[in-house]
């Protein structure tokens, strides 16, 4: 449906993307995860023609949308970061004045501003000047801003940043709702690797402008696949406990804090039996121990070596 095809943007010395490459299918939930400063922003201004690319390839339906962007634009629609409404408006002011943005008018419009206001949970805040508004409220009308002219694709920038924990979870459920009743092609950006986990069906994560692994989440975590992470629980630090198990060459990384030991092993590696016998050995109490399989956070970590949430 819509191909990003070796996309780059240079601002004199920032190479903000360089040579990213992403498709849509339609019906499809895909994630774009990074950290701040990762290029999703300006990835995505590009994809929806907001910006010219330095080079590279927006294709929509086949058509060259960097070239011809107006069956692009009038299919998207773009959920920005920034919250863009009119403070002295109320929140149906503000969909009338984005509506009428998008060419609609008179039945059709006040049709789209109610239906929206249902969609987004605000049908009984319509009247409420928008400066009254929570947080929460305004990044929910900032997408309904975006849903009036019924777009095929919904673009999202972060839209769960700095709100409310119920808030968020009502975006992530309108996200799913779009998705699974409208059909809507949804490409959801954002730094929440938990987010993007329970969200989409398909993930590209991206870091220092360029996308540094894609496919499914499954797909995805089996980068790591070679590897699983054992966690010790014991009463208090025991020196000489850590240190024999420091010794095993098995153990690639081991983390410590005042109870807990996380080390990363291969996956075949059966730890258990040496795990109590240290500490018989040195007076370990052992509480528990657990194995983890890796999270999208894992992989970051492996692939970048820094965490995702700087
Ligand atoms: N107009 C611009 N001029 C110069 N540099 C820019 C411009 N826009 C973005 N950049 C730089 O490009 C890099 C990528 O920025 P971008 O906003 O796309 O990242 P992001 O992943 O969306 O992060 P965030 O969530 O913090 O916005 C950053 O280093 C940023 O400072």
């Amino acid at each position: 449906m819509l191909d990003a095809i070796n996309l780059t943007k240079h601002y004199k010395q920032q190479k903000a993307v360089q040579g990213i490459s992403l498709h849509l299918d339609r019906g499809e939930i895909v994630g774009l995860l990074g950290p701040n400063g990762a290029g999703k922003s300006t990835a995505i201004a590009m994809i929806s023609s907001l910006i010219q690319p330095t080079s590279g390839e927006v294709r929509f339906e086949g058509e060259n949308s960097v070239m011809e962007p107006n069956n692009l634009r009038k299919k998207l629609g773009v959920v920005p970061q920034e919250i863009a409404l009119y403070e002295d408006l109320t929140a149906k002011e503000n969909l009338y004045f984005f509506g009428r943005i998008q060419k609609l008018r008179g039945v059709v419009l006040k049709e789209r501003v109610e239906k929206v206001l249902q969609q987004i949970g605000l049908a009984d805040q319509g009247k409420k000047l928008v400066k009254n508004f929570s947080g929460g409220m305004k990044r929910r009308l900032n997408i309904g801003a975006a849903l009036l002219h019924e777009p095929e694709i919904l673009i999202m920038d972060e839209p769960t940043v700095g709100i409310d924990p119920q808030s968020r979870n009502y975006i992530l459920e309108t996200v799913k709702r779009l998705n699974h009743e409208k059909g809507m092609t949804i490409l959801y950006t954002s730094h929440y690797m938990e987010e993007v986990e329970y969200l989409c069906d398909r993930i590209y994560i991206m870091d220092r402008g360029n996308i540094i692994a894609s496919g499914t989440k499954e797909e995805i975590k089996n980068i790591l696949s070679s590897e699983k992470t054992i966690v010790v629980k014991t009463e208090r630090r025991n020196e000489t406990f850590i240190q024999q198990l420091k010794q095993l060459p098995v153990i690639s990384k081991l983390d410590e804090s005042d109870q807990v030991i996380t080390m990363v092993v291969p996956k075949e590696v059966q730890l258990f039996s040496q795990i109590f016998k240290f500490a018989d050995e040195t007076g370990a109490i052992v509480h528990g121990i657990e194995v983890q399989t890796p999270t999208l956070e894992d992989v970051f970590l492996h692939l970048t070596g820094r965490a995702l949430r700087n």
